[in-house]
């Protein structure tokens, strides 16, 4: 199944610089680790945003709402779902 998922990030203005940094980090290796699987093989940056357009290759909404919760970003984001099935013009 699916999805397009969209990620809008908001980290609070006062969380010390470490703290973000450390969170962004493990975000990194989470997100990137999934990339490997094959669960998550499109990550696009929005242009002039800290947000993300990605593509889910998930078995279930279940599946997917468990990765996404587990972002170590997931409470400092808007994220939004869309499923997706094949285009009829698609070749
Ligand atoms: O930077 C982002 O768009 C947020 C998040 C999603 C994957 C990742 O490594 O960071």
């Amino acid at each position: 199944m699916l999805f397009m998922v969209q990620m809008t990030v908001n980290l609070p203005q006062d969380m010390p610089a470490g703290t973000a940094a450390e969170i962004k980090a493990r975000e990194k290796e989470y997100s990137q680790a999934l990339q490997r699987s094959g669960k998550w093989p499109h990550i696009w940056r929005v242009v002039g945003e800290y947000k993300n357009v990605s593509i889910f290759d998930v078995g279930s909404n279940e599946e997917l709402h468990e990765l996404l919760s587990g972002l170590p970003l997931f409470p400092y984001m808007d994220i939004s779902v869309t499923p997706l099935c094949r285009h009829p013009s698609a070749i």
